[in-house]
């Protein structure tokens, strides 16, 4: 099942348990924009090079649409639309007055010089200016995409706006970036997973992790989980996967990774196939790559007891069906990968006050929000004799729904 419809059919089973009107419920489903611009660049030989740039604006109910920009070779419609309206479900989850958005280039960063990528961003800005802005629509990194990234963007909207850091979030602290955010994702995956864990009576301590993914939000989590004294197993990017049973030493991991642009090659593990990583045996699997991941074809091999969904959409609903019936739990996505955008809207907060939090502060709002989200998501679950996916589903969106409503939502 694609992105997209396995999206609307998880949007449509909580709307369901909610027992939403049918037409309201598909109001909520149809994107509020979808734009699509062709992005042509000078390469640094001179030849000439199109991109298909995407930015889907799925729902403003709850306030300005949100969520990163991602470049990468699969990027197509449908997935940035999925994207999108899982944007939506996560703010509304997180309780931040924000609804949602998604961006993306279909491009492989990987073959793009530093100057290329420059002006590819410059150029996609320059296409999507005048309809992102501070009170309607604020991008962010995904994957592929960074603070540099950010800082180009904000660069090339503010020659036309004047000069506006909160445009964007997750840019470099020097230009108005918070503390904290680019921690923030692998760091609301350890709050999220402290909270799932101790609802289980266990702690991070002692847990062995499989980590799928060691860009920002996949390093970030085993560094902080390996901290916790969670024994980080076998992680894995796009260029191999490494295991170790005794737990793998993330911080030469990390080093050898900069160093070496990869896991491959680390001597602190051994070398596995990169397929075989979600279906070794571990406790907590936290898949924190690329979408669909987890489906019909390595569901009932996989033997963690709990997965965290760092990444967006890694778990295809087929797959869920029989991960429940093995009974494991899943901690979904739009809760569990929701630190980065909410330390975003710290970001945007600080920026429109013109004031700087300190780290711990971040640090400590992010706890507070990851704690209260874990509560009002259980609280669902108990109403709705349902799954945390739902939970998750339900509770962000009723507040859309509400919202829509309040303001005056007619069929
Ligand atoms: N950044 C953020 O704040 C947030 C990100 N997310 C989600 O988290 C996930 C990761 O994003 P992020 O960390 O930002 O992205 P990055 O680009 O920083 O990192 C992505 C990682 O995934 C690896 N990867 C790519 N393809 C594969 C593959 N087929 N198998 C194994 N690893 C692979 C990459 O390897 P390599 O580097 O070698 O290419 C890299 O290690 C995405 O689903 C994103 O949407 C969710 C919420 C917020
Ligand atoms: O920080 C943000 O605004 C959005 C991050 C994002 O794209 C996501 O949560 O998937």
């Amino acid at each position: 099942m694609n992105a997209l419809a396995a999206t609307n059919r998880n949007f449509r089973l909580a709307s369901r348990l909610l027992g939403l009107d049918s037409k309201l419920e598909k109001s909520l489903l149809i994107p509020f924009r979808e734009i699509k611009v062709e992005c042509t660049i000078p390469k640094d030989d001179g030849s000439l090079a199109t991109f298909v740039g995407f930015r889907i604006q799925h729902d403003n109910a709850r306030g300005p649409m949100k969520g990163g920009i991602r470049y990468h070779p699969e990027v197509e419609p449908d997935e940035v639309n999925a994207l999108a309206q899982l944007m939506t479900w996560k703010t509304a989850v997180a309780n931040i007055p924000y609804g949602g958005a998604k961006g993306g280039i279909g491009c492989d960063p990987a073959d793009l010089t530093v100057s290329e990528l420059e002006r590819l961003t410059r150029v996609f800005t320059q296409k999507i200016h005048d309809l992102i802005g501070v009170q309607t629509d604020v991008p962010a990194p995904d994957m592929g995409t960074g603070p540099q990234t950010m800082a180009w963007i904000l660069d090339e909207y503010s020659k036309f706006h004047g000069h506006s850091p909160a445009v964007v979030t997750g840019k470099p602290v020097e230009l108005g970036g918070s503390l904290g955010r680019d921690a923030a994702t692998g760091r609301g995956v350890l709050f999220a997973t402290e909270a799932l864990l101790k609802e289980h009576g266990m702690s991070v301590s002692g847990q062995r992790f499989i980590i799928q993914g060691f860009g920002n939000v996949g390093s970030w989590a085993a560094q902080l989980i390996s901290e916790k004294g969670g024994k980080v197993v076998a992680v894995s990017d796009i260029t191999g996967a490494i295991k170790n049973t005794n737990g793998l030493d993330i911080p030469s991991l990390l080093k050898h990774s900069r160093e070496h642009r990869g896991v491959k090659g680390f001597h602190g593990g051994d070398a596995i196939d990169p397929n075989s990583i979600l279906v070794e045996d571990c406790d907590v699997l936290v898949p924190a790559a690329l979408g669909g991941v987890i489906n019909r074809e390595n569901a009932n091999e996989i033997k963690a007891k709990f997965i965290v969904e760092a990444a967006n959409h890694p778990t295809d609903p087929e797959a869920d069906e029989i991960l429940k019936k093995k009974g494991v739990v899943i901690l979904p996505d739009i809760f569990a990968n929701s630190g980065g955008v909410t330390v975003s809207y710290f970001e945007w907060v600080q920026n429109i006050q013109g004031f700087m939090w300190d780290e711990e502060k971040v640090n400590n709002e992010l706890k507070t929000y990851m704690t209260k989200g874990f509560k009002d998501v259980k609280e669902m679950c108990k109403t709705h004799n349902c799954d945390l996916r739902m939970g998750a589903f339900t509770l962000a969106v009723n507040r859309v729904a509400r919202a829509t409503v309040l303001r005056g939502w007619e069929a």
